[in-house]
């Protein structure tokens, strides 16, 4: 402190940095680049099929045959890895969400398939039963309703094998029940599956951001006005953040993750500063939603401001973003 206020103008003029490309280049504290990206992508039963999502304008529900090609794309702008969301169709949910560890189901094998063309491209599984239930709840009720901890997470053991048997490089639970992490990491060491990567939604909050994403899997329906507040976040903490991401680690989770990301970016900072592990944010599809709706609408600019809200990530110290804006990040990038 006192360094800086011994610091004066006019030998202290900090527009002297700025003035030239050069200076700024090197002083420029963050960088962005293809390989902090992840790209989350919807995938569809059957051929050749291909939907919009009315408040995600850009992003498209794929089946499988042309995920591959969407994924091809993907790994030759350098994106590091995807994170696969299904669309369930309605005669495979149910109370007990059964189908999220079906060996044969969507997920499963749209990994196999993906690791199959692409080897070398990552990818991500959700882990929670939100597209599986009948309710859109991430977990199995008991007869008051109440989402149960220990019961649901018998059931993500069972889909994380299935996800990690598939071939999927990172299995990232997003369900927040407690003492998952730990399950699946038992679960796994004891299948002999030492290198599957957990990426923990440690610090998932209960937000409004994730609307238009509940669109997109088709569980906004089932969900109706309930929410998930018994078992997401408040959004008012953030002690409680760095509790969930320490649990999470001693449990075994390879990287932790904050969730919504630009609201919450004082979450991301404090987690990276405090317990220093590979830490990543999600830019979520509300946020994604704004933005567009900005961007069409003319009253912000898409390429500046998508680079801008993705570099502020980083300043605050995450090591990598998913985000819908991922592939036209890449792009522009690469201009
Ligand atoms: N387990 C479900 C899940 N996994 C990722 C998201 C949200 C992603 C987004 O909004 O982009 C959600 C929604 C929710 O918790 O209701
Ligand atoms: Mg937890």
């Amino acid at each position: 402190m006192s360094l800086l206020i011994s610091r004066q103008y006019p030998a202290t003029r900090l527009r002297r940095m700025r003035k030239d490309d050069f200076s700024r280049r090197l002083m420029r504290e963050s960088s962005l680049s293809p390989d902090d990206l992840i790209l989350p992508v919807f995938v569809l039963e059957g051929e050749q099929r291909r939907e919009a999502v009315a408040s995600m304008p850009g992003v498209e529900r794929l089946s499988l045959d042309l995920l591959i090609e969407e994924a091809r794309e993907v790994a030759a702008l350098g994106i590091p890895a995807l994170a696969l969301f299904p669309v369930i169709d309605a005669q495979h949910k149910s109370e007990l969400a059964e189908e999220a560890y079906n060996a044969g189901g969507l997920v499963q094998r749209s990994v196999r398939a993906l690791k199959e063309s692409l080897p070398e491209l990552g990818v991500i599984t959700d882990v929670a039963l939100d597209p599986y239930t009948v309710h859109g709840q991430d977990g199995i009720l008991d007869a008051q309703g109440y989402v149960q901890n220990d019961r649901t997470v018998e059931t993500l053991l069972k889909q994380a094998l299935s996800h990690a048997e598939a071939g999927a490089d990172v299995v990232a639970p997003s369900d927040m029940m407690d003492g998952r992490i730990g399950a699946i990491r038992r679960i796994l060491e004891q299948e002999q599956l030492h290198n599957t990567r957990i990426m923990a939604y440690s610090a998932k909050y209960a937000s409004r951001y994730y609307g238009p994403f509940r669109d997109a899997v088709g569980s906004a329906g089932n969900l109706g006005k309930a929410d998930k507040t018994t078992y997401q976040m408040d959004p008012a903490n953030s002690d409680e953040a760095v509790h969930e991401v320490a649990l999470d680690l001693a449990e075994g989770a390879d990287m932790v993750m904050v969730k919504p990301g630009m609201p919450y970016l004082d979450v991301v900072r404090r987690i990276k500063q405090e317990l220093a592990v590979p830490t990543f944010a999600y830019q979520v599809s509300g946020e994604y939603a704004m933005h567009m709706a900005a961007f069409e609408k003319g009253w912000l600019d898409a390429d500046s401001v998508i680079l801008e809200s993705l570099m502020c990530f980083k300043r605050a110290g995450a090591d990598g973003i998913l985000t819908y804006f991922a592939k036209r990040a890449a792009q522009l990038l690469d201009q």
